[in-house]
């Protein structure tokens, strides 16, 4: 069972893209209260960052782990049990069905909740086509969202564009994570399915991923205040 946060803060989580350990640090010790929950990615795992989910959690921070795993189903079982150790809250895994059964599987009884990734935010249809896919993305992000909930992933992530569709056909037993978030007037950079907070947490977001917007701004912690104003506004 996934429940929505009530506390604002809560529901935006930020992503730690950053070179490495001391510019997350810095990072984290300049967002100080405002930011309760960070997602650690390629970019900072890669560079010896892992470890930084045990700080972070001691911290009182809640940590969501997004190594986007797919492989055959006993190397991500595997990969899952090493990484529920971390006691972090959240772990994305692609949503193919065999990659979401095992991470399921493994993460059973550990506290650590799998996430699915439908199409990356980051895609359009035509970038679909590209990739072989014949689904467009409304359909292939409802089927794989779909095929999520029946094998028991806690929640999905797609762009906030499709969370009004996915919350009628999923119902309120499941987490939807949306990154591609973009303040009115901000930069989309490669993000191609955005929404403003405001709008996400309308369209039915339980949580906001939120990274350049905060990370590359000239006032981070103004900014991260800013997000979590438009989301209290818009609860
Ligand atoms: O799984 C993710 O977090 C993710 C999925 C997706 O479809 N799109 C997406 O942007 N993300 C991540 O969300 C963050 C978005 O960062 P910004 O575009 O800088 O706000 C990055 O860390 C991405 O890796």
């Amino acid at each position: 069972m996934t429940q929505t946060p009530t506390d604002p803060r809560d529901r935006m989580i930020v992503a730690l893209d950053v070179p490495g350990v001391a510019e997350a640090e810095k990072l984290v010790a300049t967002l100080g209260d405002s930011v309760t929950f960070y997602k650690i990615g390629y970019q900072l795992a890669y560079a010896g960052g892992l470890p930084m989910a045990h700080d972070l959690i001691r911290a009182g921070k809640k940590v969501f782990i997004d190594l986007k795993l797919h492989d055959i189903g006993n190397t991500v079982a595997n990969g899952v049990a090493g990484i529920a150790k971390l006691g972090a809250t959240f772990l994305t895994v692609h949503a193919y069905p065999q990659t979401m059964k095992a991470a399921v599987e493994a993460s059973r009884g550990s506290g650590l909740k799998i996430l699915a990734v439908t199409v990356l935010t980051s895609y359009n249809e035509s970038d679909l086509k590209e990739a072989g896919y014949a689904l467009g993305v409304a359909d292939m992000v409802a089927q794989r969202a779909r095929q999520a909930q029946a094998l028991g992933v806690d929640g999905i992530v797609c762009s906030a564009e499709e969370a009004e569709n996915l919350r009628a056909i999923l119902g309120r037993d499941i987490a939807l994570v949306t990154p591609g978030i973009r303040p009115a007037g901000s930069v989309l950079g490669d993000q191609k399915r955005v929404m403003t907070p405001g709008r996400a947490i309308a369209a039915g977001s339980d949580y906001l991923v939120v990274g350049r917007p905060i990370v590359a701004a000239a006032d981070p912690k103004a900014a991260a205040q800013a997000i979590v104003a438009e989301i209290a506004a818009a609860s």
